[in-house]
């Protein structure tokens, strides 16, 4: 009979002796100095954050945009030996991948959107289980390992935006279906297999040295690249100018020229020949594995040890953990397979604007990621011509329901209307299938975001108090534009979207974009949060006019203290004024100019958008204080002037 309550004996699991329990602490110990991660003694390691376990063995371990930002230790997670699926995608994790060879029932691996920075790691090819990998968007570097080509199991590769060098190996997993490089400083021949045929240009856009039939770019033909049964494609790409007879810029699609195509028959019939082959060995290799397996299940039957209870993975768990799995993954693939399809368009170019660069130009252009923001990547991209401009890449998964294709165009059509020394002209945009890139004027100052907060060594003191007032006026300039002459609503102001143009004027970017954005996929960070107007927090209500003179209030707050707006305290309009004056004390004579300017600031973020004036109110505004500042400055430098 079972013992009473009281004298059950206590759980035989013990956090210290779990190598489990200890894996995860001595990963959060190096990857979390901030710590962000709750991983607490008081509760079983099996229910901390991001933790999903079989029995006592963790087998999923998820921990995503965590702000993580130390490094990934050796001996760490590696130690996981039942772990299936690790996730650290959109932290800050640096340094290098460490050996990730103990993880031998690993199945899929996402260490994307990190500064994970060194070469491929050589451990992967130790992971056979493997079936979905993705590093993309870090700082790797050095050659993509040719081995990789043996990894048969693979169905999902993302190795975009990172450095990669060298030639891309000649894959040819048949299983393969999500596959980007793009965005990384590879060259040569792209290899004409079957797999990567399948392929669009878009998942090796962005790497200018690279070549070959799949974009559709010649290769320096004394460069035999497609090995000797497939001759090197002759035909010149098409020019500029072949372009130009149209009144649009093809898409990538049309950009492959006939002769090519011809070509492009000769290989598909090679190709066809190969695939027929490779098919009838897959087939034969898929029976002999399948027998293979088999045998092994009923060996394994007999002869598997028996595990100790609490790591004993039971066969129901497992099942349903790999359809959760699938499922995460089904929606990924989906996410990215989407930009893959997306081939043909027009990229167009606003308010009738000459077009000064295709769009295949603009995808072989150099790239340099400048930052992940909250609907999209943006990037530096310089073109042949030496034309630098800046691409946002909208992310499909994180635009409103209703965005389709007509809205997207009529939006755009609006927005790249918008002329106005204070805003950053947005200059074409394209579109096809959920693709879409917003090509904008690079600023080559950066932006009010760096200017205020820099590095905290060059920054330590709040900008001068008239570069305070110079900005606010520029940047009110380019918001009532928008608001009057335009009745459109920017949504997202914030320093990071204002940039300094050549002469270091204030110039507004990422205007009325935010109609596009799901309002539920909104992951903001608390100083984006503090731009929010009341009203619109927590809600489904569109930003207005009124909220973007709140947004412009609480910039202004930063701009005269250069603390982020999470670190303003929540005061009454005269304690704010005290709290501004003890942080410029210093200000000496400016004092009651500052005060003047505060006062601006402390109306535009009233809690009651009725109580805040409208951006054309806060221009006048500053141009009197303008005016007032000059005329004592007149008066102290003549005071015989006979103002008074
Ligand atoms: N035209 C440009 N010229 C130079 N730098 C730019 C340009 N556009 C954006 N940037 C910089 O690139 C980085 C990323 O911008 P992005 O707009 O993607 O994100 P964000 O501004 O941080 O957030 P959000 O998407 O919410 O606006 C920012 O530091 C921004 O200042």
């Amino acid at each position: 009979s079972r013992p009473p309550l009281t004298h059950r004996p206590p759980p035989t699991f013990n956090l210290l002796t779990s190598s489990d329990a200890t894996a995860l602490l001595a990963f959060k110990s190096k990857a979390d100095p901030s710590n962000h991660l709750h991983f607490s003694s008081a509760s079983h390691f099996c229910h901390w954050e991001g933790v999903k376990c079989v029995g006592q063995k963790v087998v999923r371990l998820v921990l995503q945009s965590l702000d993580l930002g130390g490094v990934f230790a050796q001996d760490t997670l590696s130690l996981l030996d039942q772990l299936r699926v690790l996730s650290l995608q959109n932290n800050s994790l640096t340094g290098l991948i460490p050996n990730l060879s103990g993880l031998i029932n690993l199945k899929s691996l996402f260490l994307d959107g990190n500064y994970f920075t060194g070469p491929f790691p050589p451990s992967i090819s130790f992971l056979h289980r493997l079936r979905t990998l993705d590093f993309s968007h870090n700082n790797l570097s050095g050659p993509i390992p040719t081995w990789l080509s043996k990894q048969d199991r693979f169905y999902y590769l993302r190795l975009d935006w990172n450095r990669f060098n060298g030639t891309i190996p000649p894959l040819n997993q048949s299983a393969l279906r999500t596959f980007d490089v793009s965005g990384n400083n590879l060259s040569g021949a792209i290899p004409v297999t079957p797999t990567l045929l399948h392929f669009g240009p878009s998942s090796f856009a962005f790497n200018p040295g690279l070549c070959g039939e799949i974009i559709g770019k010649e290769c320096n033909p004394k460069e035999p690249f497609f090995g000797p049964t497939v001759s090197v494609v002759n035909a010149p790409p098409p020019t500029v100018a072949e372009l130009g007879q149209s009144a649009h810029v093809h898409g990538v699609d049309n950009l492959i020229s006939q002769p090519y195509k011809k070509k492009q028959n000769r290989t598909a019939v090679i190709i066809g020949f190969s695939s027929g082959v490779f098919l009838l060995i897959g087939s034969l290799a898929c029976f002999l594995m399948a027998v293979k397996k088999q045998r092994n299940s009923k060996k394994k039957d007999l002869s598997t040890p028996v595990m100790a209870l609490d790591t004993v993975v039971t066969a129901e768990a497992a099942a349903e953990m790999q359809i959760e799995q699938e499922k995460e993954l089904e929606e990924k693939v989906k996410r990215v397979q989407v930009m893959q399809v997306a081939k043909s368009g027009n990229l167009m170019f606003c308010a009738g604007e000459k077009q000064l660069y295709t769009l295949d130009q603009l995808m072989t252009a150099s790239a340099e990621l400048l930052g992940r923001g909250s609907i999209g990547t943006t990037y530096k991209a310089v073109l042949d011509n030496r034309l630098i401009v800046s691409v946002k890449r909208l992310d499909a998964s994180k635009m409103a329901a209703g965005t389709n294709k007509e809205a997207f165009e009529r939006h755009m059509e609006s927005v790249g209307g918008l002329r106005h020394p204070n805003l950053v002209p947005l200059r074409a945009y394209f579109q096809a299938k959920e693709e879409r890139l917003l090509v904008y004027d690079y600023q080559p100052n950066g932006s009010l975001f760096s200017l205020i907060h820099g590095s905290k060594s060059s920054r330590a003191k709040p900008l001068h108090w008239t570069s305070c007032l110079k900005i606010a006026e520029d940047i009110a300039q380019g918001l009532s534009y928008i608001h009057q002459a335009w009745r459109l609503v920017h949504g997202n102001l914030k320093a990071s979207n204002v940039l300094l143009g050549p002469d270091f004027e204030a110039c507004i970017t990422d205007y009325c974009l935010s109609i596009l954005a799901d309002p539920s996929n909104s992951h903001e960070n608390p100083d984006s949060t503090a731009f929010r107007a009341p009203e619109t927090r927590n809600s489904n209500h569109q930003p207005s006019p009124k909220s973007d003179v709140y947004a412009f209030g609480i910039l202004l707050l930063e701009l005269l203290t250069g603390k982020p707006p999470s670190q303003h305290p929540f005061l009454e309009p005269n304690d704010i004024v005290n709290w501004v004056r003890s942080i410029r004390e210093d200000d000496g004579g400016e004092d009651n100019r500052m005060s003047m300017l505060l006062e601006v600031a402390t109306v535009c973020s009233s809690i009651s958008p009725e109580q805040r004036p409208t951006m054309w109110q806060v221009l006048k505004m500053l141009q009197e204080l303008k005016e007032i500042v000059l005329m004592e400055d007149i008066d102290q430098l003549d005071p015989g002037s006979g103002r008074s």
